[in-house]
């Protein structure tokens, strides 16, 4: 048996591949067992339309499945706001590592925050849910579409280093926006904070649900390396397991995706799990914020409550307001 190896399967991003070869790194430390990638292309990878018309969620997912379902790799590694809240047959979520930094930050020119950008000024992105609370905050601000890996969308701010090593990848022309809008998480796995000029509050942006978290995917019965399932339960975090429960409980419970104008963050404090969440009409010209706790830090605790929370939102109209 000493030639027993586990498979990882990767899309081939940068964030991607950096993501998975830092679990699969870990995985093998732990377990000391040897592992191949295998690169997986998915069609959000092929595709060029705007995010938010690709057709709904989880196309970013759904060729890593595939390819663990067919036994083409033993472990997939999906960032969890991009997977989907329906958990298909045969596939468990079979670790969530420790979170990391959960807010959207801002990469402006000239290290501005977003507070002092000009009038009038224009802030990249694509997602709806970061469109809303930038226009909830500064209504004079320019949002424009875009999308395309983390680095040609750095590349997109007036004046960024980050255009240098574009590697030229279907960008000609200097940066043409004030400001783009990214997760920090994925700017800190890339070594690409240094671009971050205000790490925005919560209170002003809420993330999407499950943003700065990993989910390690296997088929049910496991990885088909015991070592290996035994590192996944050491590296599994259970707060996080906790706080990404109730987020993605009130997206499913509001019949919403990852393009949706819906933030949430749920967080441990001591004994209490809270959930903040917000519902925000996609221009943002109005926005409901809701907030419940329990004391109840379990998995169905922590699902009860994103329920709860959803239930509360679209008695008082989140369905409307958001477009759901
Ligand atoms: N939708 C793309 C995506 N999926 C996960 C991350 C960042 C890492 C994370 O949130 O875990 C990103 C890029 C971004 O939103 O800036």
């Amino acid at each position: 048996m000493s030639a027993e190896r586990f498979t990882i399967g990767t899309r081939g991003s940068a964030l991607a591949t950096t993501q998975t070869g830092n679990v699969a790194a870990q995985l093998h430390e732990i377990s000391q067992v040897p592992y191949d990638t295998v690169l997986v292309k998915t069609e959000g990878d092929v595709t060029t339309g705007p995010l938010s018309q690709l057709g709904g969620t989880g196309v970013f997912a759904a060729a890593l499945r595939q390819a663990l379902y067919e036994g083409n790799c033993d472990l997939a590694v999906h960032s969890l706001k991009d997977l989907p809240t329906t958990q298909p047959e045969g596939l468990v979520i079979a670790a969530t590592p420790k979170r990391a930094d959960v807010r959207d930050a801002l990469c402006a020119r000239d290290g501005l925050f977003l507070a002092e950008l000009p009038e009038g000024a224009t802030v990249g992105t694509g997602s709806p849910r970061r469109a809303a609370q930038v226009l909830a905050f500064r209504p004079d601000l320019k949002i424009v579409d875009i999308r395309g890996n983390v680095g040609t969308r750095l590349g997109r701010v007036k004046g960024s280093p980050a255009q240098k090593d574009d590697g030229g990848v279907g960008r000609t022309a200097q940066g043409d926006l004030d400001a783009v809008i990214l997760a920090a998480a994925g700017l800190e796995r890339l070594g690409l904070e240094s671009h971050i000029t205000e790490y925005l509050d919560p209170e002003i942006m809420l993330p999407a649900p499950g943003q700065g978290s990993l989910a390690v995917e296997v088929r049910t019965g496991g990885s088909g390396h015991p070592s290996v399932d035994a590192a996944l339960e050491t590296m599994d975090d259970g707060d996080t397991r906790l706080a990404i429960t109730a987020e993605r409980a009130l997206l499913a419970r509001l019949e919403a995706g990852c393009a949706a104008p819906i933030g949430a963050l749920a967080t441990v404090h001591g004994e209490v799990l809270v959930l903040d969440s917000v519902a925000c009409r996609p221009d943002g010209t109005d926005t409901m914020r809701r907030s419940a706790t329990t004391q109840t830090l379990t998995v169905d605790g922590a699902h009860a409550l994103g329920v709860a929370l959803a239930e509360q939102l679209l008695r008082e109209g989140a369905a409307d307001l958001a477009g759901l």
